[in-house]
């Protein structure tokens, strides 16, 4: 059995950036952006005025008067010039005039038909300098775009963006015991439930999923459901990795092609694990047990969608908090075990699950991260620092 880290390396391996296509602006909120977007003009594109008041020039103190010569709104610019004496009356996002350096707020103003007199000294300019906000030629480097990103790249002018295409995963559940969920299942089987929690994690990552149908336990039922997966980026099975007599994905895949990278890794859940390459496209086969499978997708699937998606190669991000609860010794095993989040004095505590059974899809459902225990690990008391991976 290989360790956590050198399958992870070997998995990464199996997958590379996909290729570019282009999304409209508002549909590309969480996609990865994966050339610089460069501004096509500067922001703001003029001096604008930070208030709603009067421009006019020189530094005017109380009492003073300005003759009113005109009016600058947003969208909408003064095209004179203020000379001496002379204001013009002003609104935020407005252009300043020509000739004028300050913006009095009207505040501080009082209006004398087609005058104004100052009531205090002026405040400052209150004006935002062309290209305060960014210059044409500034550039936004590639990205998984947020929502805050999307303004910035509208007011540069991009109506589109060059992302990543999503990359296609083919998911196929196996076993005879399963039915999908609102179906009648016999009194031997059970409902199809990994397939659901695998979906939902990589369409978050920016993937999109094509469920497959159930293949049952047969060498040629298998075989007919992992050739409908031609054309994914990946094919992800569920069960049959083990070595059961009718655990049967490292079998047909291998009779199908499938150039093997690893199979079995030292950690708990999750042994099973199956990587390869089958006919040039990345696989995985994720073990069986429900917390397996979708602990397995932390680890090792969308580290790898990741890496299609042009994001550097990486495991899941870990984080530290301190044990709530002491915790035993670790076996040989990289233990991920289903744990709770806390926050105590600001500072975050993790509590394991008494029960760990990789069946048990209640803890899971409950835990917000994954308390790691390296192989052989030994027991840890309350206040120990530890790692977690965030759920
Ligand atoms: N003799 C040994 N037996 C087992 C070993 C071993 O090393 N030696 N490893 C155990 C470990 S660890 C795991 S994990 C499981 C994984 O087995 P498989 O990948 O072959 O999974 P299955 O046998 O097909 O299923 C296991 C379990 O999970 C249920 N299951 C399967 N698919 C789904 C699904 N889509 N939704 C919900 N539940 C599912 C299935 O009914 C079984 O209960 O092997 C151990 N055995
Ligand atoms: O490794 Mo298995 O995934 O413990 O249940």
């Amino acid at each position: 059995m290989i360790s956590v880290e050198e399958a992870l390396e070997r998995a990464l391996a199996l997958v590379s950036p996909l290729e570019a296509e282009t999304v409209a602006l508002a549909e590309a909120c969480g996609r990865f952006m994966c050339a610089p977007a460069v501004a096509r003009r500067d922001q703001p594109p003029f001096a604008a005025s930070a208030m709603d008041g009067y421009a006019l020039a020189g530094d005017p103190a109380a009492g003073d008067r300005f003759t009113l010569i005109g009016e600058a709104g947003a969208g909408h610019a003064f095209t004179g010039r203020v000379g001496p004496g002379e204001a013009v009356r002003i609104f935020t996002g407005a252009p300043l005039p020509a000739g004028a350096d300050r913006v009095v707020i009207q505040e501080n103003v009082e209006a004398e038909g087609a005058a104004i007199r100052l009531t205090e000294a002026s405040d400052g300019r209150n004006i935002r300098p062309a290209g305060q906000d960014f210059r044409a030629g500034d550039s936004l480097s590639p990205r998984r775009l947020r929502p805050n990103d999307l303004a910035l790249l509208a007011a540069m002018n991009i109506a589109e963006v060059p992302v990543t295409r999503r990359p296609v995963v083919a998911l196929v559940a196996t076993g005879d015991e399963l039915v999908m969920p609102g179906e009648t299942p016999r009194d031997d089987q059970i409902i199809a439930s990994n397939s659901f929690t695998l979906k939902a994690l990589a369409e978050a990552e920016g993937a999109e999923v094509r469920l497959l149908p159930i293949a049952r336990d047969t060498e040629a039922e298998l075989r007919t459901v992992l050739e409908m997966a031609a054309g994914a980026d990946i094919v992800v099975t569920i069960g049959g990795a083990s070595v059961g007599d009718h655990d049967l994905v490292g079998k047909v895949a291998g009779e199908m092609g499938l150039e093997q990278a690893f199979y079995k890794i030292a950690m708990r859940p999750g042994k099973p694990l199956i990587a390869g390459r089958l006919n040039g496209r990345p696989m995985l086969g994720l073990p069986g047990n429900p917390v397996s499978s979708i602990v397995c997708a932390h680890l090792f699937l969308l580290p790898m969608l990741r890496v299609m998606l042009g994001l550097p190669a990486a495991p899941a991000p870990h984080r530290r908090a301190r044990l709530a609860e002491p915790v035993p010794a670790n076996g040989p095993r990289a233990h991920y075990m289903r744990a709770k989040l806390a926050e105590t004095d600001g500072l975050p505590q993790i509590a394991a699950f008494p029960r760990q059974d990789s069946a048990l899809l209640r803890e899971l459902s409950e835990a917000d991260a994954l308390l790691l225990r390296p192989p052989g690990d030994p027991a840890r008391e309350s206040g120990e620092m530890v790692r977690y991976i965030p759920l």
